[in-house]
């Protein structure tokens, strides 16, 4: 839709306004005259009628301007302060507008007003009003009632035109713009390009989170606001591609500007001052010469992060999170060949007019039903030094148009003469994305300036859970509270490297060492050796330790909601978190108080409290049953031990065992037959040193392979009514760690489960359901793998439409590590042997290190 009303004649304001004859106006008499002169030569004048009938208290008029169209005029002097019109709007939710107003003519008549992206049409006189760089009314939103009030700045004469001001998007109807309209363009050369690409832009990027500019301004401007909220890069003329080239000419016959070669440069540039060692500056420059040789679409600059300002390989990390988002910092530039017209700097507004005329043909996007528009996040006008002061306006993608149709089209619409001799048709390379990060900026606006890519919209980015981020209810994880609040629609790997500080990297050590020893002792047992541990995740973020004792003191919000969600099921009545003294003074835990085993200062969980903590291996073999798979018996586990505990909590605590302890499917059987066997033999509430507990708890395998069917052993499992929906449902809040990539059958028992967190020792080419090593590519979720990309061929974790998503981490550290603390572990376990001795640990199979 055309809603510019440009015209190349300048105009005094008694020339501007038109009166309709029932229409009084000092001036009446020439503007009527220069209307009607204007509707011989002119078709646009003809859109509106001289003057629209309207009926208001203070008698405004409403009147058309050859090229403003219509506008509010006074009919007789008025003071400041009058409030001259108040307008109902009608409100558009974000979807609605996105999807279909913003493609109408409505998109230059609406407000922001929202903050969830919502847009509002003033009803009556208020979209009526024209812009003026010295508005003579201010408007305010009245969000409560629904409607913008208008009112006078400063005292009006009878005919003049009440303008208000649309922001920064109004000066392209300025004086010194390029538009024809404002008269004097000679200055256009002044502007800075910058401002004028941005105002001008068709199709910006929308950034929620970078605040309103509009805010300088009295209310919220209407599509002002999103134009200016646009961050573009490389828009100054300043930053000039080092080789490009219009000169050149293509085989089709038009000038095409080559994008530069030098990405290495300018990638080297862009984040080579983040590279404090000489080993990651080589290895970065390897990955960009790799890239030069490559051309720019392959680079695969993989391997820098930055911790702290220290940058390191990111081959380094210990901890790798399986995901097919790309990292900032490596996703490849890819280009999209467009044409663009080499016009004068005093046509913008015609090329603006002819994109929006033609968004169908060109491509982009207006129009309902239409594909997205590809270069949504490119500057619309740039300059370019070999251009001598001419502007290159950026029209369609190559591929969408027929060259010879796009000539016709322009040719037809005054844009290009038949010789082709003041406008040019060029080829130019555009990046294909927004720059996915400030450092890359540069390299991404090299040949044609782009967009960063927005912070907030995260349409088309998966939900990334951070470690620890807690599920909410429902039991679906919530979006990383780190990664969307910097790069939806990426993986941060810097992010992830700064995450996983030495203390957490040795929680993840000791918990898969733990599951090594699991998996050893299931094979001494003649069982398939995968081990399985299970226990609250980390905190996402670090919080203040008391004094040692693992109970958090004075968590900020976010952190409680954590601790609630890591509360198991015994969470009930504190919200927030108890004091340290409370739970201290409860001396040993109990299930009436205490709810949480505690953090230390890293967000690192500790042992003990009521925190449940499950270990368990396979027992395929023993139990002469294919899905008796590790992961499927550590969640039965921890169903009956959530179960156990709403039966015990429905009790009076002091009959129930503070303490209990399980062991891994497939030990001994115990004779013991008390209520307590109802929880299966791999469950296990992390210790307190209750040795009572640990010497009551024994079942059969078989045992456990019943004990999901009610039993009348087990307590009753009351609902406890101050649990949130979905806090403590199975593996919600909960890591689990294993020795192997789990199956795609474990993988979906653990969507069903809510597991927050995966993480894996050793990759399972063939059968694993993490990896997706065999998906197309950008769907696999093994790069930076040092196996060279393999492992398991599906990745259930990024399935779309699973009602549950979690996140899934690959321990590449090395064998050493683990297996230093592996033998630390055995040998702890040994001197805990002979305490076994007299807790009879023995005949739970001594697992338990
Ligand atoms: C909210 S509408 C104003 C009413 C509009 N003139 C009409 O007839 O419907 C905004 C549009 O008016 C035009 N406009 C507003 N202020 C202008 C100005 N100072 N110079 C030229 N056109 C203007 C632009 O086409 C703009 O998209």
């Amino acid at each position: 839709m055309d809603c510019s009303y440009a015209s190349s004649s300048a105009h005094t304001l008694d020339d501007d306004i038109a009166v309709g004859s029932r229409q009084p106006n000092p001036s009446g008499e020439s503007v009527t005259r220069a209307i009607e002169e204007e509707k011989q030569t002119s078709p646009a004048a003809q859109y509106y009628p001289p003057s629209t009938p309207h009926l208001n208290p203070n008698n405004l008029l409403i009147l058309s301007h050859q090229s403003r169209g219509r506008g509010v005029y006074a009919s007789r002097p008025l003071p400041a302060g009058t409030v001259v019109e108040i307008s109902p709007v009608l409100i558009f939710g974000k979807d609605e507008w996105e999807q279909h107003g913003s493609r109408t003519i409505l998109d230059c008549y609406t407000f922001k007003w929202g903050r969830m992206g919502e847009m509002a049409l003033a009803l009556g006189l208020g979209s009526l009003f024209n812009h003026s760089a010295s508005p003579s009314v201010a408007f305010k939103l009245d969000r409560p009632s629904h409607s913008i009030r208008y009112t006078l700045v400063r005292d009006v004469v009878a005919g003049e035109e009440l303008c208000i001001s649309y922001g920064p998007w109004g000066q392209q109807y300025e004086e010194g713009s390029s538009n024809p309209d404002s008269g004097d363009v000679s200055d256009y050369d002044d502007r800075k390009e910058r401002e004028l690409a941005d105002f001008l832009k068709i199709g910006e990027e929308r950034s929620d989170s970078e605040g309103e500019t509009s805010s300088q301004r009295p209310g919220v401007q209407r599509k002002v606001v999103r134009r200016t909220r646009t961050r573009y890069i490389n828009g100054n003329s300043a930053t000039k591609p080092s080789n490009s080239n219009t000169g050149s000419g293509s085989d089709s016959g038009l000038e095409r500007t080559s994008r530069s070669s030098d990405g290495g440069e300018a990638l080297r540039a862009a984040v080579g001052s983040h590279l404090s060692d000489d080993h990651t500056r080589s290895a970065l420059n390897k990955a960009m010469d790799r890239r030069e040789s490559n051309g720019p679409s392959s680079i695969s600059q993989t391997s820098v992060v930055t911790v702290n300002g220290t940058s390191a390989a990111s081959s380094s990390a210990p901890v790798w999170r399986l995901s097919s988002l790309p990292d900032p910092m490596t996703v490849p530039l890819q280009m999209l060949s467009c044409y663009a017209l080499l016009i004068p700097p005093r046509s913008s507004s015609e090329i603006m007019k002819f994109l929006r005329k033609h968004s169908l043909f060109l491509g982009r996007g207006k129009v309902p039903g239409s594909e997205e528009d590809a270069i949504r996040h490119a500057k619309t006008l740039m300059k370019h030094p070999d251009d001598n002061g001419n502007l290159r306006s950026l029209l369609c993608p190559a591929a969408h148009v027929d060259e010879a149709a796009l000539k016709q089209l322009l040719k037809e619409d005054g844009l290009m003469d038949a010789e082709e001799r003041e406008t040019k048709l060029l080829r130019v390379d555009v990046a294909s994305t927004p720059a996915p990060i400030k450092t890359r900026a540069t390299e991404w606006s090299a040949s044609w300036p782009v967009a960063l890519r927005s912070m907030a919209n995260s349409s088309n980015s998966a939900a990334v859970p951070s470690p620890g981020t807690p599920s909410q209810g429902g039991g679906t994880s919530t979006p990383s509270a780190i990664h969307a609040s910097t790069r939806p629609g990426f993986i941060d790997r810097k992010i992830d490297a700064a995450f996983w500080s030495e203390k957490r990297v040795h929680w993840v050590i000791r918990k898969l060492a733990r599951c090594v020893v699991l998996a050893q002792d299931a094979k001494d047992r003649g069982e398939i050796p995968v081990g399985v541990h299970v226990c609250p995740s980390i905190l996402s973020t670090a919080i203040a330790s008391n004094g040692g004792t693992g109970v958090p003191a004075a968590p900020s919000s976010t952190a409680a909601s954590e601790y609630v969600n890591h509360s198991g099921t015994d969470a009930v009545t504190l919200v927030p978190p108890p004091s340290s003294s409370e739970v201290q003074g409860s001396g040993s835990v109990t299930l009436a108080a205490p709810w949480y085993g505690g953090w230390d200062s890293d967000g690192i969980p500790l042992p003990g409290g009521e925190a449940i903590e499950v270990d368990a291996f396979d027992t395929r073999k023993s139990q002469r049953n294919p899905i008796k798979h590790a992961v499927g018996n550590a969640i039965q586990g921890v169903a009956e031990l959530r179960a156990y505990k709403r039966g015990a909590a429905s009790t009076s605590a002091e009959q129930q065992p503070s303490v209990i302890r399980g062991r891994p499917m497939g030990s001994e059987p115990s004779s013991d037959h008390s209520a307590e066997q109802s929880i299966s033999p791999v469950a296990r509430l992390a210790s307190n040193g209750d040795a009572h507990a640990d010497a009551t708890m024994a079942s059969s395998p078989h045992t456990a392979l019943t004990s999901l069917s009610p039993s009348p052993a087990r307590p009753a499992s009351p609902s406890l009514p101050l649990l949130l929906n979905g806090q403590d449902y199975l593996l919600t809040s909960l890591t689990l760690f294993t020795t192997h990539e789990p199956c795609v059958y474990c993988c979906m028992s653990l969507v069903h489960s809510r597991v927050r967190t995966l993480i894996f020792l050793e990759s399972s080419s063939g059968s694993g359901g993490c990896c997706g090593s065999q998906l197309p590519d950008g769907k696999r979720c093994n790069d930076g793998l040092d196996e060279g990309g393999e492992g398991g061929p599906y990745a259930l974790q990024e399935q779309r439409g699973l009602n549950h998503r979690f996140e899934v981490w690959k321990w590449r550290g090395g064998r050493q590590r683990i297996e230093e603390e592996v033998a630390r572990l055995r040998g702890e376990r040994q001197q805990e042997e002979d305490l076994a001795n007299l807790l009879d640990l023995k005949r739970w199979g001594n697992i338990d290190p």
